[in-house]
């Protein structure tokens, strides 16, 4: 957005947005922020500005991070390469080790600096901590070249099967941001790695947000992929089923849809799908009319 220099200019911004944060105050927004819209420093800073910015008007924000490209750097120092299966890291126990030490020692604990060295009151959690997800070995079963039915071993990737958000609650209430990595324990005593799309939908499910925004690197679901101008602004509920029937979601946007489908149905307001790349993409997707990427309602 271009400001024009002047007082005048930058009050008139202010007030427009004066009627969505009277909206939006006192309301919970998670906020999945995506490995893709992370690789720069300053984007990432200028993304933490926002989060702050939501919470200074009174916003109760919730963060859920990735870090896909950085654990995938990470595997390549050590020679190691993932394969993914509709989106989902095949993770074996050197890549689990590898996904939680980027996840939650850099990534993690990275973000909370940045929050905090702006003044916020950020804390770094993983959804281990205090069972805030409890998972199980996810099972995995795709049609071979015959057509045939076949079970895939994903290794340690998790789904979900319980959430426990009082804790999120009591910090959210006491004025603290929560910063979640997507990592689950099991029952089983193991820890699993959970697509943090999915890992995001289900706090947001779990804390009955307002809104639910998941930060990428495109400008949402496009109808070709590789053709900005084909952006689908909105999409009902009952329209998804079409559209992957139509094959228009593949890859890292099939868990995007499907966690955006489980939070309507789970009773969050709104899912928005947006290009985190963009400077101040999070005030120009609340606090503007048209929003800048995919809303489903
Ligand atoms: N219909 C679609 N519209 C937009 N992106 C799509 C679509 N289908 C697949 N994609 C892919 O999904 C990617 C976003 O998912 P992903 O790479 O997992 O991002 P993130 O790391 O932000 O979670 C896009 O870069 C694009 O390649
Ligand atoms: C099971 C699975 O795929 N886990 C993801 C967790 C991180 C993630 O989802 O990061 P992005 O949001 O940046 O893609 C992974 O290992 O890459």
């Amino acid at each position: 957005m271009a400001f024009r220099d002047d007082g005048a200019e930058k009050a008139r911004v202010l007030v427009e947005a004066l009627p969505y944060i009277q909206k939006f105050a006192g309301k919970t927004i998670v906020i999945k922020y995506g490995g893709h819209a992370m690789v720069d420093p300053l984007l990432k800073e200028s993304v933490m500005l926002d989060v702050l910015l939501l919470h200074s008007v009174g916003i109760r924000p919730v963060l859920v991070h990735g870090g896909g490209p950085e654990i995938n750097a990470m595997l390549k120092k050590v020679g190691k390469e993932s394969q993914f299966v509709h989106g989902l890291r095949v993770t074996d126990a050197e890549t689990m080790e590898i996904a939680a030490m980027v996840l939650v020692g850099k990534l993690n604990t990275e973000i909370v600096s940045i929050i905090n060295r702006f003044g916020g009151k950020a804390v770094g959690l993983s959804g281990k901590d205090a069972s805030l997800f409890l998972a199980e070995k996810k099972p995995m079963r795709l049609p071979n070249s015959r057509g045939e039915m076949e079970e895939i071993d994903l290794g340690y990737v998790g789904e979900i099967y319980q959430v426990a958000p009082d804790l999120i609650e009591t910090l959210l209430d006491r004025g603290y941001i929560p910063v979640i990595s997507p990592l689950a324990g099991g029952e089983d005593g193991e820890t699993y790695n959970i697509n943090a799309d999915t890992a995001a939908g289900k706090v947001a499910e779990a804390l009955k947000a307002d809104k639910f925004l998941l930060l990428t690197d495109v400008r949402g679901v496009l109808r070709t992929l590789g053709e900005p101008e084909s952006l689908i602004s909105t999409i009902r509920r009952e329209e998804v089923t079409v559209l992957m029937e139509q094959g228009v979601f593949s890859g890292g946007m099939m868990p995007k849809v499907e966690c955006a489908i489980a939070a309507l149905a789970g009773g969050v307001g709104s899912v928005h799908i947006f290009d985190g790349r963009l400077p101040h993409a999070i005030l120009l997707e609340l606090f503007t009319d048209g929003g800048i990427g995919t809303m489903f309602t």
